[in-house]
C-alpha cells in the first residue's frame, strides 16, 4: 500500500522560534521527517551551510527557478527572496515521508492553496516583546531590521485563523511536545486513513 507522508507545514512570525523547535525534534529524535531545503538569495550567516540550511543563491538563478516552475512557493521577505523547491517535497512524500517544511506564512497561504492537506502549525510568542527580546538576543539582525520583524510580525499574527493549529512557544520543550502530539493524531486521523485506503483499493 502507498501510504503518503503528511506534509508538515511550520510557520509563524520571524524569531518566534521555529528554526530552534525543528532542530530540538531533530536532535531529540521526536519523530522522524524530511526536511524541505528552501532557496534564497540572502546571504549564509557565520556556520550556515549551502545545502542544509538553505540553498543560497543569486538573484538571477532564483530568478531563473521561478521562470521553469521549480518552486511550489516563493515569497519576497525584508529584501530577499525564499522559496521551496516542489521536485524533492513531492519525492519525499510520495516515498512516504512526512516532510516538514518551515516557512514564513505568506509562503504557507500559498502551500495552502495548493496542497490543502497539509497539516498547518502556527508557532506563536507568549507575546510580542518577548518576540523581540528573543530576535535582539539572537544579535542576527540590526534594531532596525528587527523593527521591521517586528511589525510584519504584529500583521502575521492575524493570519493564524488560516491554520490547524496554533502552537505556543514558551519553551521549547513544550512546543515540541505539542507538535509531536498534533503530528501522531494526524496520522489516525480518519480522514486520512480513509484516503490511504481509497488509494489503495485504486491500486488493487
Ligand atoms: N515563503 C518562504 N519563506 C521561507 C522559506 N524559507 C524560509 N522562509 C522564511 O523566511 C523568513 C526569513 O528567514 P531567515 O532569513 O532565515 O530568518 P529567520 O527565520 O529569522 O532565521 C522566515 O520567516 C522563514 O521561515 C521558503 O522557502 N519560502
Ligand atoms: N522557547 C524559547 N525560549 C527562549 N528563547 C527561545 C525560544 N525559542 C527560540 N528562542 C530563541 O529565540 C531566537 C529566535 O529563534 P529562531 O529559532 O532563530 O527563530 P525563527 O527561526 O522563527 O526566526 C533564538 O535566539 C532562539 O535561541
Amino acid at each position: 500500500m502507498s501510504k503518503e507522508g503528511l506534509l508538515l507545514v511550520l510557520s509563524g512570525p520571524s524569531g518566534v522560534g521555529k528554526g530552534t523547535v525543528k532542530s530540538s525534534i531533530v536532535e531529540n529524535k521526536v519523530f522522524p521527517f524530511e526536511y524541505s531545503v528552501s532557496m534564497t538569495t540572502r546571504k549564509p550567516r557565520p556556520g550556515e551551510v549551502d545545502g542544509k540550511d538553505y540553498f543560497f543563491v543569486s538573484v538571477e538563478r532564483f530568478k531563473e527557478a521561478i521562470a521553469n516552475g521549480e518552486l511550489l512557493e516563493y515569497n519576497q521577505y525584508v529584501g530577499n527572496y525564499y522559496g521551496t523547491p516542489v521536485a524533492p517535497v513531492q519525492q519525499m512524500l510520495k516515498a512516504g515521508k512526512d516532510v516538514l517544511l518551515e516557512i514564513d506564512v505568506n509562503g504557507a497561504q500559498k502551500v495552502r492553496e495548493k496542497m490543502p492537506d497539509g497539516v498547518f502549525i502556527f508557532l506563536t510568542p507568549p507575546d510580542l516583546h518577548t518576540l523581540h527580546l528573543r530576535l535582539e538576543h539572537r544579535g542576527t539582525e540590526s534594531e532596525e531590521v528587527i523593527r521591521g520583524r517586528i511589525e510584519q510580525a504584529r500583521k502575521e499574527i492575524l493570519v493564524m485563523q488560516d491554520y490547524d493549529y496554533a502552537v505556543v512557544n514558551d519553551t521549547v520543550a513544550n512546543a515540541v511536545d505539542h507538535i509531536k502530539a498534533i503530528v501522531d493524531a494526524e496520522h489516525v486521523s480518519v480522514k486520512r486513513v480513509i484516503d490511504d485506503y481509497r488509494k489503495m483499493v485504486k491500486e488493487d
